[in-house]
């Protein structure tokens, strides 16, 4: 027996940076790993016998939340079985991962992103750590793409089935012109090909400045992708939510911005803001009348505790009943207000960071 043998002889995981990370993470395929994730922890959250053989399936615990002094550790670790690495590709990979995640909101004054995170990427079969990927854009990106498959499942599929062409355009409302509102805006204009024209951006931040910021970068971002949108910005958040199709909010903020009065009939919203403060960006009285879905039931119920509305389901069980007859369609109804109650789960981060891990093994397989 070797003298090694049981010992930690093998070498030492990866490491891939932050850079690395934004060249290797498209948007496109990043919207098939959060599919992935949606679908998984829906499909294990249904009665055994009601599985889906060829969906993947998941464990996630709700997560766990350390209070520091100037902020918030989060532990989000996950597990994502046979699920497929790409769209079109029968490679199916389990992963298990962990992201540690802090949330310090004041870092913003001294330079620092608030949110500073990395996933730990383990071999599902042995558990040995493998590679350490660091996880601020990959939040960006993840986070943002949740709500666009959420936009995507919930209020524009229904919207193209219901036009001659196939196609729609959207006036897009953004309140918090953060890192989150900025990725989801690119987000969107990036993916436009596939969901939906973008017509309009409005764009509200508490701090002014910041907002004008980032309407700079998305007229550069029209010019790169060949878009033709206007952008404004906003004094109030009622003028940026006024005649917007889909609305994001993505701010600290822990009292309600965005008022039943200031919205269209017909409107899909993605919240969120979470983490230190939970739904409290939307106004009781949308609550009231919107029917909400989620990411994860076993999150939800701690932290959606007090959320006093019609949550109707995961948007995983959503896109697993798609080709189901209508009587089980779990669609918002035509019309009304549809929420994304976004609280990030660690299976996005799973499947997400396996395809960060993937790419990168393939783009150094002649170092390896
Ligand atoms: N659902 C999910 O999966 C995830 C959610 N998040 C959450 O998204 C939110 C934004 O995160 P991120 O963009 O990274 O953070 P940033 O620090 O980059 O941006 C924070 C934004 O919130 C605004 N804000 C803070 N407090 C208030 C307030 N009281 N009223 C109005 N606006 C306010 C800030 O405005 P100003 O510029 O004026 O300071 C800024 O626009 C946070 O709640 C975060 O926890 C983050 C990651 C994942
Ligand atoms: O899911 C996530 O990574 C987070 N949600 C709230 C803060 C960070």
């Amino acid at each position: 027996m070797s003298k090694h043998a049981a010992t930690n002889t093998r070498s030492r995981p990866m490491f891939i940076d932050e850079d690395q990370v934004k060249q290797l993470l498209d948007w496109n395929e990043a919207r098939y790993a959060i599919e992935q994730s949606f679908v998984s922890v829906s499909n294990q959250a249904r009665d055994p016998v009601a599985r889906f053989a060829d969906q993947p399936v998941s464990s996630q615990p709700a997560r766990t939340f350390v209070q520091a002094e100037g902020g918030v550790l989060l532990c989000m670790p996950g597990f994502v079985g046979q699920h497929r690495l790409a769209s079109g590709s029968s490679d199916r990979a389990s992963t298990l991962a962990c992201k540690l995640i802090t949330s310090f909101r004041k870092n913003a004054s001294i330079g620092l992103p608030s949110i500073n995170g990395e996933v730990f990427v383990f071999n599902s079969t042995t558990g040995k750590l493998e590679a350490i990927v660091e996880a601020n854009h990959l939040t960006g990106i993840r986070t943002a793409t949740a709500s666009l498959v959420a936009t995507d499942h919930l209020f524009l599929r229904p919207a193209r089935a219901r036009t001659p062409d196939g196609t729609v355009s959207i006036q897009l409302g953004i309140v918090g012109c953060g890192f989150q509102g900025m990725m989801h805006a690119i987000g969107f204009v990036r993916t436009q090909a596939a969901l939906a024209r973008v017509r309009v951006i409005r764009l509200w931040n508490r701090t002014p400045g910041r907002a004008t910021q980032l309407k700079e970068v998305l007229t550069e971002e029209a010019k790169k992708t060949g878009s033709n949108y206007s952008v404004f910005v906003c004094d109030t958040v009622e003028d940026c939510c006024r005649d917007c199709d889909v609305i994001v909010t993505a701010t600290g903020s822990s009292e309600p911005l965005v008022y039943r009065s200031f919205l269209k009939p017909n409107v899909h919203i993605n919240a969120v803001g979470a983490g230190e403060f939970h739904h409290a960006e939307l106004a009781q009285d949308v609550y009231d009348e919107c029917q909400v879905y989620i990411d994860h039931q076993e999150g939800a119920r701690k932290e959606l505790a007090t959320l006093r509305s019609n949550i109707v389901g995961e948007v995983g069980e959503v896109i697993l009943r798609e080709n189901r007859p209508q009587e089980e369609s779990l669609l918002p109804k035509p019309g009304g207000i549809s929420v994304f109650q976004s609280l990030g789960m660690a299976t996005e981060d799973v499947t997400v960071g396996r395809l960060v891990y993937e790419k990168y093994l393939k783009a150094h397989s002649d170092q390896m």
